[in-house]
C-alpha cells in the first residue's frame, strides 16, 4: 500500500518557493491500478516521481507498506528503487544498446553478475512482452510500441512490486495505446503488483484504472472508483475530462438542449442493466415518449456501461423516472444532478 499524508512539493526557482503540490492526502491499494489524471501542469510528473523519490516531498508523510520512504538511508534507497519500477513518455532507452542490453541493464545494476541468470531473465521478460524476436535490435530499429515494451520489460527486471507510468502512451497512436495499455493490464492481473498512472486522457483511466484521482493546480479535486467518477462527475474539472472523452462541447451541448421540447434526463446505465430492454417496456407502461439526444455504449475496465441522454414526452414522466430507478438506472437532469 502506498499512502502519502498531507504532501506538499514546491519547486525553488530563482530563489522562490513554487508550490506544485498541496495537502495531497492519497491511498493507493496494494495490487490496484491507480489512475491519476490532470491538465498540463496539475503536477501529475510531480506526484508520481515522489513515490520513488525521484522528488523528495517539501513536507508530508509518504509511507510504502507501512514505511515512511523519505527516512531510508541509501541502502535503503536502493532496494526501493528496485522495489519501484518505472516507465516514460518517450521511453528511455539506452540507443547504443540491443534491446536484450537495455533489459539487462538493471540486473547488472542490481549486482546480478552470472551471464546465465541474466541472459534467462531476459529471455523470460522479451516473452513476457511479445518482444523474443526483437532482443538484438536496437532502439531505433522499433516502432513506439514496442519500445514501449522494452521500458516495460526493463521496469519488471527486478520483480518491483509497484509500477509507475508516467504518461506511457501518450507518445502512441490509439491502436498502440491499447495494446500496450492491454499489457499493463495483464501484467497487473498476472503479477498482482501494483501500477500508478499519470495520464490526460480519460481514454486512458477508463480503460485500465480501478481507481482514479483528479489532480488540479496542485489539489486533488475528486477521487473514487472510475466508474463512479467517470459516470457522475462532481469537479467541473472533471467533468471537463468526460466530456473531452466523449466529444462533447459542453456550449454546443447548452445550445442544441435550448431547442428541444420536452423534459431532458441523462440516464446511466450499469452492469447487466446496460443489455436489458427497459426503455421500452416502462415507456409502454407508463405512456411516455422519448426521443433519443445522445447516447453511448462501452466499457470499464471490463464492466458495460451505457448513458443515454433523452427528451421525454406525455405520459406520467415521473412514474417513467421511478421505474427506471427502481431498475438501478442512474437518472440524473443533463448537468448530472440526481433526479431520484
Ligand atoms: N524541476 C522543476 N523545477 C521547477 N518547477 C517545476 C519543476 N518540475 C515541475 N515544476 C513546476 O511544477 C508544476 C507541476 O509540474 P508537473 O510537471 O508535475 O505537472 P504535470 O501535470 O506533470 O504537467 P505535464 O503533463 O505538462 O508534464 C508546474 O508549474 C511546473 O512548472
Amino acid at each position: 500500500m502506498i499512502e502519502l499524508h498531507d504532501i506538499h512539493k514546491s519547486y525553488r526557482v530563482d530563489g522562490r518557493e513554487q508550490p506544485a503540490l498541496h495537502a495531497i492526502d492519497l491511498r493507493i491499494e496494494s495490487g490496484e491500478v491507480f489512475g491519476i489524471i490532470g491538465h498540463s501542469g496539475a503536477g501529475k510528473s510531480t506526484l508520481i516521481r515522489l513515490i520513488n523519490l525521484l522528488e523528495r516531498p517539501s513536507a508530508g508523510r509518504l509511507l510504502i507498506d507501512g514505511d515512511d520512504i523519505t527516512q531510508l538511508d541509501a541502502n535503503g534507497l536502493r532496494a526501493l528503487r528496485r522495489q519501484v519500477g518505472m516507465i516514460f513518455q518517450h521511453f528511455n532507452l539506452l540507443s547504443a544498446k540491443t534491446v536484450a542490453q537495455n533489459v539487462a541493464f538493471p540486473l547488472r545494476l542490481a549486482g546480478v553478475s552470472s551471464r546465465a541468470e541474466i541472459a534467462t531473465r531476459v529471455a523470460e521478460l522479451l516473452a513476457r512482452v511479445g518482444l523474443s524476436d526483437h532482443a538484438d535490435k536496437y532502439p531505433a530499429q522499433l516502432s513506439g510500441g514496442q519500445k514501449q515494451r522494452v521500458g516495460i520489460a526493463r521496469a519488471l527486471a527486478c520483480r518491483p512490486k509497484i509500477l509507475l507510468c508516467d504518461e506511457a502512451t501518450s507518445a502512441l497512436d490509439p491502436q498502440t495505446t491499447a495494446s500496450v495499455l492491454q499489457l499493463l493490464a495483464e501484467i497487473n492481473r498476472e503479477l498482482g503488483l501494483t501500477i500508478v498512472l499519470i495520464t490526460h486522457e480519460m481514454d486512458v483511466i477508463r480503460r485500465v484504472c480501478d481507481r482514479v484521482a483528479v489532480l488540479d493546480a496542485g489539489r486533488l479535486v475528486e477521487s473514487g472508483t472510475v466508474a463512479d467518477v467517470f459516470l457522475h462527475p462532481q469537479h467541473a474539472t472533471t467533468r471537463r475530462f468526460v466530456f473531452e472523452a466523449e466529444n462533447v462541447d459542453e456550449n454546443e451541448l447548452r445550445s442544441d438542449l435550448a431547442n428541444v421540447s420536452g423534459r431532458v434526463v441523462r440516464l446511466t446505465f450499469r452492469g447487466e442493466a446496460t443489455y436489458a430492454p427497459l426503455l421500452g417496456s416502462i415507456a409502454r407502461a407508463t405512456g411516455v415518449d422519448y426521443s433519443i439526444l445522445s447516447g453511448r455504449i462501452d466499457r470499464i475496465k471490463e464492466t458495460p456501461y451505457g448513458q443515454l441522454t433523452l427528451a421525454l414526452v406525455g405520459g406520467d414522466i415521473e412514474a417513467a423516472l421511478s421505474q427506471l430507478a427502481a431498475a438501478n438506472v442512474h437518472v440524473a437532469d443533463v448537468h448530472g444532478t440526481e433526479l431520484h
